[in-house]
């Protein structure tokens, strides 16, 4: 297993030609019995942003009963077994179901970016990735943040026994989160982000020689249900197991396995609690991206003005301002609720990718001061 860390500044990157590439790359899109018709209206309700729809593979993964804790199965309704999606390595055996690989091969994909939607952050078919993993003959490879904190649940990229895996947080005891190295940093920090690349050849064998191999987790979940005057009971504890399969339980069939160490400001900004929460929700994603928005708009050279037209303070990476001891809870930069929410200053992907500026961009932004409020699109207006 190799670490890299990125960064980007080290890079030079055809970009504008980048975005145009990114309009037209194949995407395949995994749902389930519950999202596929709600997340078909939703591409269709806005013109599938400006893709071509036959770029556009929607398919949808298994189902599987939940059971009691006691391995009953549960009614969700009147003749009805409570169903739910077989985790997110059920995409194995979805590739299989759908055909999916023999249209990527049809198309001639070859290489693939794999994440998760739940990170508004991802860097989609991010080409230092993809990039990295090609350059390193891998066939599988995983971006990974520097953990935050010894409990914080994100599984961890390691070597179990010499085989780089993931090992999950609902799976790792707590002991082991905690262990620290000599500099006082975590021994097992690497944060798995969900974001995955592999070959479409190492897909290819993992359908065909690795299914039957793919472990079955149990996840603890609230599964709605009818009870005996049937009555619909949205639980608020959890009452219920489910059988997953997890998408990176496929690392340890790699020949080549790679990780790509990544600032998290920069890439990972998690969506798993509902507003009100103080961390990982609509709020602290949102900010995440206007935070980033502003750092790409200052260290262009503009200044961001607020509603008084006084300059903003840089909204500088903590990384690079704090020195904290390795290993300590604040040393990585979580954004919370409770932080105080950026400029509202946000940059439409069809102008940048990753903060580096177009030459129309440059003419707007380099040296201007700019309204905390605005939306720089792809006509470069203000
Ligand atoms: C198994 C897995 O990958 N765990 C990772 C997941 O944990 P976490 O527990 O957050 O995983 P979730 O159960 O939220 O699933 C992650 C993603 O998988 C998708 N999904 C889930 C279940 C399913 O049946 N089908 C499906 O497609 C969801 O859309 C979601 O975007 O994200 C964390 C980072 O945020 C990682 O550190 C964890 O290692």
């Amino acid at each position: 297993m190799e670490v890299s860390r990125n960064n980007c500044k080290d890079y030079i990157l055809q970009t504008c030609s980048f975005l145009t590439v990114l309009l037209h790359l194949f995407r395949y899109i995994m749902t389930s019995e519950f999202t596929l018709a709600p997340t078909e209206k939703f591409f269709e309700e806005n013109n599938y942003f400006g893709l071509q729809p036959s770029n556009i593979v929607m398919f949808e993964q298994r189902m599987i009963p939940a059971v009691t804790f006691d391995g009953k199965v549960i009614l969700q309704g009147k003749g009805k077994i409570a169903m739910a999606p077989d985790g997110n390595g059920g995409l194995y055996q979805a590739l299989l179901d759908n055909k999916v690989l023999q249209d990527m091969k049809k198309r001639g994909v070859e290489y693939l970016h794999v994440y998760c939607v739940d990170n508004i952050l991802v860097k989609m078919a991010d080409p230092m990735f993809i990039g990295f993993c090609v350059s390193k003959g891998a066939d599988c490879g995983a971006k990974v943040v520097e953990k935050a904190y010894p409990a914080e649940p994100v599984g961890v990229v390691c070597r179990v026994r010499g085989v780089s895996q993931v090992v999950e947080y609902s799976e790792i005891k707590p002991e082991m989160t905690e262990l620290r190295g000599p500099g006082e940093e975590f021994v097992y920090s690497a944060g798995n982000i969900c974001n995955h690349f592999f070959t479409r050849t190492f897909l290819q064998d993992v359908t065909e020689k690795f299914m039957g191999q793919l472990k079955q987790h149990v996840a603890i979940k609230k599964v709605p249900f009818v009870d005996t005057w049937g009555n619909q009971v949205k639980p608020t504890k959890p009452n219920g197991i489910k059988m997953e399969k997890f998408v990176f339980d496929v690392f340890r069939f790699s020949r080549n396995f790679v990780a790509f160490e990544v600032v998290r400001e920069d890439e990972f900004s998690p969506l798993k609690n509902a507003d009100g929460a103080t961390k990982d929700s609509p709020i602290t994603a949102r900010n995440s991206l206007l935070a980033q928005h502003c750092r790409w708009a200052t260290s262009a050279g503009a200044t961001l003005l607020d509603e008084h037209d006084n300059p903003l303070p840089p909204s500088a990476r903590s990384d690079e301002n704090t020195v904290q001891p390795a290993g300590s809870e604040a040393h990585v930069h979580t954004i919370s609720a409770e932080d105080s929410t950026p400029a509202q200053f946000e940059i439409s992907p069809l102008v940048s990718y990753f903060g580096e500026v177009r030459t129309q961009t440059q003419i707007v932004t380099g040296g201007k001061s700019m309204s905390y409020s605005l939306l720089l699109d792809n006509n470069c207006t203000m």
